[in-house]
């Protein structure tokens, strides 16, 4: 590709992603192994543009002893044999790239797996010397006092004493993640090799896995250091000047003002989760409120022009209540996870449809408040066919099920032996894969997922759901939530109804006086907006989008 090319390929195309996030070991299986592969993905390249989304986020496929699914890895360049090859790699991108979607890998950069050869060469290597000192060293396990543990259910301590090196090591997550050493230079060279040899690759962007912990010091909480951020935008810059569009993506589960700060000042990361706004969005939902999300979303307004948050409901984690105080989390525990199962470190290992126990109404909403609420929406693979989860699994593997593609053999993920898949299917009479699948929501025009493409097909014919302006709408009803998206003249109503009970409310529609709100799903022409508050009646947890035309 010629370096113009690049550019106007790239230009912003992050500000309009809609973000499909997969596990190639689940999503499809072409050589029947029981592993989903580059292949089977490749495969299935045109579902996922039937879908709607635009980029593609690879979760870890590097070999690994998998301890934690993959990010402990042992060889940041290459492929593990069951995904496929390098060449499989090479052809998928190139695949999805000839259908205009761009591609996220994940790239794992504060810890590697304690079996990577960094880690034994440095254990190995007299204290002191250039090898030892890729990562966090310590005689004593007192270090670093005031850092708090993240893995709770697992983990004692960051530190974990290795009687190769006589010393302890540092870790943030498993005790056999060791962390990456960021004072050393030799380690920022060879994590940029890494990037520059998966963009040389085709790949388009990264998500930093992980990045508030990258660097460490004494006296400090070692989480969003200045240090840390300094360090993102010299790799930011770097990569740039060679790779112009790469997109940087941070995963930063942190209080609002510390996520926000990694974009610096559009000089850091172009994207980064929006934690702060998910778990309020599922507050408000359970409260029937709009407070929790009006706030958040206010909290977090006004990034820097070239930035783009990634909002997502679910993930391949559990959906985290780190960041919520203890009284939020309480509730949402009792909320969502009253079996006690689904609970992991600060969290709840679910997928979104058993979250709201299969009620479509309260599934539909969340999508809507998802791909109307400012920011790249990030889909997890199989909630648009509201598949479920298996709390019965380890760790966090009850969400990382196959994909269930049909009722037939192994959900039609893999021809091969049953025994042999990579996780067990789901196969109970609520979200078994002969209930919930692609090929009976394909011929059903009211499945999820057909609403699902309506939904995608009509945010993406207006750019002011990715790129406009939010302004809140008051509503006279604290179960209503209404806000403005507005871009280049063109304005956007969203309304909904969070509550599990019919509402009214009055919307203070003002500003549009004169205007005739246009229904998006059924263009159907609502009464024009006149002087006094616009009157507007819902079903529980109902909702519309309204072109407001003048
Ligand atoms: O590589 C270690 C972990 O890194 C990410 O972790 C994040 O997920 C945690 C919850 O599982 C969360 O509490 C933490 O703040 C995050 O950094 C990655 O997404 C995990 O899968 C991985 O285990
Ligand atoms: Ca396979």
């Amino acid at each position: 590709m010629s370096e113009t090319e690049r550019e106007l390929r790239y230009a912003s195309w992050h500000k309009d992603a809609v973000i499909y996030q997969l596990h190639v070991k689940s999503f499809f299986d072409a050589n029947g192994d029981g592993f989903g592969d580059f292949a089977g993905l490749t495969r299935k390249l045109d579902y996922l543009a039937s879908l709607g989304v635009n980029t593609i986020w690879l979760l870890p496929f590097y070999p690994s002893p998998r301890r934690d699914d993959g990010y402990d890895v042992l060889d940041y360049e290459s492929i593990s044999p069951e995904f496929g090859t390098l060449d499989d790699f090479r052809r998928f991108v190139e695949a999805a790239h000839a259908r205009n979607m761009h591609v996220i890998t994940e790239l794992v950069l504060n810890h590697t797996s304690d079996q990577h050869p960094w880690f034994q060469r440095a254990r190995n290597a007299p204290a002191g010397s250039p090898e030892r000192d890729f990562y966090v060293w310590s005689e004593t396990d007192d270090k670093f006092a005031e850092t708090r543990i993240i893995f709770v259910d697992s983990e004692r301590s960051n530190w974990t004493w290795d009687p190769v090196a006589n010393a302890y090591f540092w870790h943030r997550f498993y005790s056999h993640q060791p962390d990456l050493n960021y004072h050393n230079p030799a380690v920022i060279e060879a994590v940029l090799d890494i990037m520059r040899f998966w963009l040389d690759l085709g790949v388009d962007g990264f998500r930093l896995d992980a990045v508030p912990y990258l660097v460490e010091r004494e006296n400090t909480n070692n989480e969003n250091l200045p240090e840390t951020h300094r360090l993102l935008k010299h790799i930011r810059k770097t990569l740039e000047a060679s790779y112009p569009g790469v997109i940087l993506l941070a995963e930063a589960n942190q209080w609002p003002d510390q996520a926000r700060d990694y974009f610096g000042t559009g000089d850091e990361c172009h994207m980064a989760f929006h934690f702060p706004l998910m778990p309020r969005i599922f507050t408000a939902v359970a409260m029937g409120n709009s407070q929790p999300i009006i706030t958040m979303v206010q909290q977090t307004d006004g990034i820097p022009e070239e930035c783009q948050w990634a909002i997502f409901l679910r993930n391949h984690d559990e959906l985290t209540l780190e960041m919520v105080t203890e009284a939020e989390r309480n509730f949402l525990w009792d909320t969502y996870a009253s079996d006690e199962r689904a609970r992991l470190n600060l969290g709840i290992r679910r997928r979104l449809s058993p979250l709201m126990d299969q009620d479509r109404r309260r599934v539909e909403l969340l999508h809507m408040l998802l791909f109307s609420l400012p920011g790249s929406p990030v889909l997890y693979y199989g909630d648009e066919i509201g598949m479920g989860d298996n709390v019965d699994l380890g760790d966090r593997d009850g969400v990382r099920t196959p994909m269930q593609w049909s009722s037939g053999k192994n959900a039609g993920f893999s021809g091969g032996d049953p025994k042999t898949l990579a996780l067990p299917l789901l196969d109970n009479p609520r979200f078994g894969f002969q209930v919930i699948n692609v090929a009976a929501q394909e011929k059903d025009p009211h499945s999820l997922l057909n609403w699902v493409r309506r939904i995608l097909a009509i945010r993406s014919a207006h750019q002011a759901f990715a790129r406009g302006a939010i302004c809140f709408v008051s509503t006279e009803n604290p179960a209503v939530i209404a806000y403005v998206r507005e871009y280049k003249g063109e304005c956007i109503l969203c309304v909904a109804n969070l509550s599990n009970i019919a509402q009214a409310a009055m919307l203070d529609l003002h500003q549009y006086s004169g205007s005739r709100p246009r229904e998006l799903f059924g263009k159907t022409v609502f009464p024009a907006v006149g002087k006094h508050r616009y009157p507007i009646m819902f079903q529980p947890y109902g909702y519309f989008w309204f072109q407001l035309k003048p």
